[in-house]
């Protein structure tokens, strides 16, 4: 039999599936030029910023990155995982995209997958995951955005990027995004299982929890953001799940920057009210981080703890992230699993 292949064909890779897990970002160091790289890239995103460049340009190079990298430098380092020398949220980001591994490696799969991880601002690029699955031979690739709630901040800004990889691209994979899953049964089974048991360990009984979520700027909400609905949806899911009555678990919005109104209300403002009006015991949740990171460890578990201390209260606690515990893959294994139905 005759060959038709030219004797100077290509090599070529092919047949498998790369999932792409995706987070936020970090920094590559809290020194003031790895902070200001950071910062710099990540408010320079105009699903981020919502504002023309020319009005933005100069607040942002003559103000925010003059004093911003020191400030928020000092707070990394208070968080930083020195060990591996990386934020937190890429440490466990790359656990993540690891266990997931393992988890779909005992399965039968008709196609082989390969999994990995990126982060949407700094390393590792979302561009070059992406070509390094290419090149292993991915013609299909599954993204996951790790937000649970949709916002064009985050969910929208992570497409975004892999869109603009896959317009340079010859040959250029099938795609699918993960849609938010605010309220899956995978994720709020999670949610619940996390917190009674982080709850049942700690030494006192919360008089309330706050599910805090990161904020928004109220204007992208009256602009038509759903993400404001898709927390509150959340937290009534969970509070229900652990038939947990009237308000005992209360939505609130963290994390504001800059002078415009956010959506209301504040986790530091509530806090901070609370403890003034007499509670004692407070626990604080994240449901929309779906790994520790600064937003968490540092804002909440040492400044809105230090907020509730000094204005009479006694007793603090942070419940941790989803993070890489058994209940975070078991969700993380079916949201995949769902979402790459027809293709294995
Ligand atoms: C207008 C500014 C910002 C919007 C809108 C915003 C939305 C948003 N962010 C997250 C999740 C994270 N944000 C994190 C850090 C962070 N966020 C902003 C600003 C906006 N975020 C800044 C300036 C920073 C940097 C830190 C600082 O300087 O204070 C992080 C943590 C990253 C880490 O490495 O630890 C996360 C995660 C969501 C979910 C969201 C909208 C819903
Ligand atoms: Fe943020
Ligand atoms: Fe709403």
């Amino acid at each position: 039999m005759t060959s038709h292949w030219p004797e100077n064909h290509p090599p070529v890779a092919f047949g498998k599936i790369g999932i792409l897990v995706v987070n936020l970002g970090t920094p590559d160091g809290t020194d003031y030029a790895s902070m200001r790289r950071y910062l710099k890239e990540f408010l320079s995103d105009q699903r981020v910023i919502e504002e023309p460049k020319w009005k933005w340009w100069p607040i942002l190079n003559g103000i925010i990155l003059q004093t911003r990298p020191q400030k928020s430098g000092k707070a990394y380092d208070a968080i930083w995982n020195r060990e591996k020398n990386e934020g937190p949220l890429l440490t466990i980001t790359r656990s993540q995209s690891e266990l997931l591994t393992n988890r779909l490696a005992s399965k039968q799969l008709k196609r082989p997958v390969e999994v990995s991880y990126a982060m949407r601002y700094g390393n590792p690029s979302i561009r070059s995951r992406i070509e390094e699955l290419a090149a292993k031979g991915c013609e299909r690739l599954l993204v996951l955005p790790m937000y649970p709630q949709y916002a064009a901040a985050t969910t929208a800004t992570v497409n975004d990027a892999v869109f603009e990889v896959l317009k340079s691209m010859r040959w250029q994979p099938a795609l699918r995004t993960l849609p938010p899953y605010y309220d899956h049964p995978a994720y709020i089974d999670a949610m619940a299982v996390s917190m009674k048991s982080q709850i049942e360990a700690l030494d006192f009984e919360p008089e309330l929890i706050l599910a805090s979520y990161h904020g928004i700027p109220q204007r992208y909400f009256d602009n038509g953001d759903p993400y404001h609905c898709h927390c509150h949806k959340t937290t009534r899911l969970v509070r229900q799940k652990l038939g947990w009555q009237g308000d005992y678990l209360r939505t609130t919005f963290q994390s504001l920057f800059g002078p415009e109104e956010w959506i209301k209300p504040y986790t530091d403002a509530t806090v901070k009210e609370l403890a003034e009006s007499g509670v004692k015991r407070l626990a604080i949740v994240n449901p929309g981080f779906s790994a520790d990171c600064l937003e968490t460890l540092e804002e909440i578990d040492v400044e809105n703890r230090e907020i509730f201390i000094e204005h009479g209260g006694e007793q603090f606690a942070h419940i941790r992230c989803l993070n890489d515990s058994d209940e975070s893959m078991d969700m993380l294994e079916a949201l995949t699993m769902n979402e790459l139905q027809g293709w294995i």
